[in-house]
């Protein structure tokens, strides 16, 4: 069976500045990997080539058997689109659209009917717990309600893989609790991949397993 996501001996490089000397990496449907490691040992950018933000300089990266580099333009943009969810930090939600509209958004924009993007996002907003405030604009909720948002957002698609980068990092430790316990039990029951970017240990403990990286290599790996 495919793998939800594999890296191959992906290399990365900013200019003169190599960030990935290599890493490869396996996620089966339904598995919780964190990546862990120093402060600029590479998290963030192995996650934004696994999401198709970077292209490598070289490896592969496959996503449900797909490899992003071979697949032409459009078909690319579609399989992150509707296969890769992403969290980051700050959620990157549309600032004036109301929460329903921004968890329907991926939707739309991959050519849904509209009254079925809604009902589907409606749904995950339940699921996340904050479908009373569905049509709030998010500069008027918490930190905690837009990263819950920006979780909704990112499974809507039902992707095969979701990457968050440090997504708690913002929250307080209790709704930092909440959000990984909504982000791991969406994926798990999804049975999406989930790869966590964290430098927080009890968050990384609460993965599969804990990729640890140091200068741009994999240094060990712990199973949980
Ligand atoms: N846009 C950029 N231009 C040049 N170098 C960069 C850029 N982004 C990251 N780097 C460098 O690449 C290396 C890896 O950075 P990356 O952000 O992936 O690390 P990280 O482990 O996520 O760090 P942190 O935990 O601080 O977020 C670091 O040496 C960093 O300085």
């Amino acid at each position: 069976m495919n793998a939800a996501l594999q890296l191959d001996s992906v290399e990365y490089s900013y200019r003169r500045n190599t960030a990935l000397r290599g890493v490869s990496l396996r996620l089966e449907p339904g598995e919780v990997v964190a990546v862990t490691g120093a402060s600029g040992c590479g998290k963030s950018t192995l996650l934004h080539c696994a999401a198709g933000i970077l292209t490598p300089g070289a490896g592969q990266v496959r996503v449900a058997g797909q490899d992003l580099a071979e697949l032409p333009e459009d078909q690319r943009a579609r399989l992150r689109r509707t296969q890769i969810g992403v969290v980051l930090q700050f959620g990157q939600l549309v600032p004036d659209l109301p929460l329903i509209d921004n968890v329907a958004l991926p939707l739309l924009l991959d050519g849904h009917d509209r009254t079925d993007a809604h009902n589907s996002a409606m749904g995950w907003l339940e699921q996340v717990g904050i479908a009373d405030d569905a049509h709030t604009v998010p500069a008027e909720l918490s930190g905690g309600q837009t990263q819950r948002a920006a979780v909704a957002r990112a499974l809507v698609t039902d992707p095969a893989v979701v990457l968050a980068d440090e997504p708690t990092g913002s929250l307080d430790s209790r709704s930092g609790q909440e959000l990984l316990d909504v982000l791991l039990q969406a994926a798990r029951y999804r049975g999406a991949a989930l790869l966590l970017v964290t430098h927080d240990n009890l968050v990384a403990a609460s993965a599969d397993r804990e990729v640890r990286l140091r200068d741009g290599l994999v240094q060990h790996v712990v199973a949980f």
